[in-house]
């Protein structure tokens, strides 16, 4: 019987508060799911009959050249499932998509080693929530058939694409994974509903997305994937230390222990608490759109080059923050829950943790939140209905988020500030940001989950 057609998908983030403290185990991140996701449809490849194949196509049908062949075979020496990347033809390029070929390979060797190791060929089909990547001419109304569909046709291979910091990478992995672990379990042995088999998804899916990403994080963006919008502290990066490259012997088994948490070394020390989060009833995030662009890596080495060595400082600064974002995230719990009513508080918590954040720029020489980044968020805070905004996450040029009352009116009246938006150029890195435009994103509390696949039948 072949299997069916199941989708999944997972949200985008927005990290609200705790960007760099997150990396360090003493602190916390409070991180917002958004109702953008990235969805992946999988479904069996149907071959002609008599001809096996061993073949994974995964495609992007809203990108040009957006389409990737794998071959799996089992590896020696239970190295897991080794994944060739295929060229469909001797003319056409390989573009690899790191993401897509290491999760192929993590899943595939973790289901190798609970069920059959051979796999029926499978198709996935990846659909973006339009906010993921900047709309060429924004401004203007979509002009044909293909631009008004429910999933944007951008017209561009991925990697011209403009991200918005969405977070892409980390809800693709996690989609993919569930995707995979949705269709290839045997029936009755996985579900998203299910809160170890979440557990097991958020394991795999990390591990597999730091391996991709050649390098280890704080894990907050395939956590609120999973979990959606959280207070989250990091596992230790130990963890992974010694599981390996994928293909290495014994690199399935190893895998399996850390997904499963098999031995205390493999137990994941992670910690996630939903309760502690929420954005009261009244209230929504809004996200702005710098068509600018930070180069984060390079800023989270300077800011902990600078905490190394001044850690005196740096940790008294780093614990007041701590403060300020835990005291944001029970003040939105007070107002969720009624036990507070006054959103001046909330501007005020807001301010204070910007205050700190401009002052670890200034001692880090690094542009978390840069001047024209403040004069941005000024001018927003300044919108009657605005209560307060960051630079979420590493910070730079990418994005700002406000904290607005849940009114359209508030909303036309940040579009009207913003469609007139005219940069300053930063005197101290001469940049000038670009356009500024409000995204259609809000947040939301969901993390992955299973979708009804027949809201996608006009769309493949
Ligand atoms: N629609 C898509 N289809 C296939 N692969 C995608 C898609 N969107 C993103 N990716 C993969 O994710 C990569 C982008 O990941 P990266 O971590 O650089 O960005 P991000 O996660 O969106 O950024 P940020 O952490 O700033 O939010 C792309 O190069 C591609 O490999
Ligand atoms: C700087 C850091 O704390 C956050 C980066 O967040 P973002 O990718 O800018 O949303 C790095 C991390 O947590 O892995």
């Amino acid at each position: 019987m072949p299997l069916p057609r199941q989708a999944v998908s997972a949200p985008g983030k927005v990290f609200l508060a705790g960007g760099y403290l997150v990396l360090d185990r003493a602190y916390t991140a409070l991180v917002f799911g958004l109702d953008a996701r990235i969805h992946a449809i999988i479904e069996p490849l149907p071959t002609s009959p008599g001809v096996t194949l061993s073949e994974i196509i995964v495609k992007s049908p809203q990108f040009r050249d957006a389409s990737w062949t794998y071959g799996y075979r089992l590896a020696l020496d239970g190295g897991g499932i080794d994944i060739t990347q295929l060229r469909v033809d001797a003319l056409s390029e390989l573009h690899r998509n790191p993401f897509l070929d290491t999760t192929l390979s993590f899943v595939l060797s973790y289901v190798a080693t609970i069920a059959s190791p051979t796999f029926q060929p499978a198709s996935i089909t990846i659909f973006a929530d339009n906010d993921y990547y900047t709309k060429p001419n924004s401004d203007e109304p979509p002009t044909n058939a293909a631009q008004q569909r429910r999933f944007f046709d951008f017209q561009v291979p991925l990697w011209e694409a403009h991200k918005t910091g969405l977070g892409s990478s980390a809800a693709l992995v996690t989609a993919v994974t569930a995707a995979l672990l949705v269709h290839y379990l045997p029936e009755g042995s996985f579900s998203l509903t299910n809160e170890a088999d979440r557990k097991r998804l958020h394991n795999l899916a990390q591990a597999a997305h730091c391996a991709a990403q050649g390098k280890v994080g704080s894990g907050f963006d395939v956590a609120s994937a999973v979990y959606g919008s959280c207070l989250y502290r990091r596992f230790s990066p130990s963890l992974l230390e010694s599981l390996g490259t994928s293909g290495s012997p014994d690199f399935g088994a190893r895998l399996k222990a850390l997904v499963e948490e098999s031995s205390h070394a493999s137990t994941w020390n992670t910690e996630i608490k939903k309760s502690a989060v929420a954005i009261p009833k009244g209230i929504r995030l809004v996200m702005c759109d710098v068509d600018c662009g930070s180069q984060t890596p390079g800023m989270v080495k300077k800011v902990l080059a600078w905490r190394k060595e001044n850690p005196d400082v740096a940790n008294k600064l780093w614990s007041e923050l701590q403060s300020c974002n835990e005291d944001l995230a029970t003040k939105l719990k007070d107002i969720e829950e009624g036990r507070l009513s006054d959103y001046g508080a909330l501007t005020s918590c807001i301010g204070k943790i910007r205050s700190h954040i401009r002052e670890m720029s200034r001692l880090s020489a690094v542009p978390i939140e840069p001047p024209a980044q403040t004069h941005l968020l000024d001018a927003c805070s300044n919108v009657p209905g605005v209560i307060g905004g960051v630079v979420p996450g590493a910070g730079g040029y990418d994005a700002i988020v406000l904290l607005i009352k849940d009114d359209e009116q508030v909303v036309s009246e940040l579009r009207r500030l913003l469609a007139g938006w005219k940069g300053v150029k930063d005197e101290t890195d001469g940049v000038t940001i670009g356009k500024v435009s409000v995204l259609g994103v809000r947040e939301e509390m969901q993390g992955v989950r299973v979708e009804n696949v027949k809201q996608y039948e006009w769309e493949t």
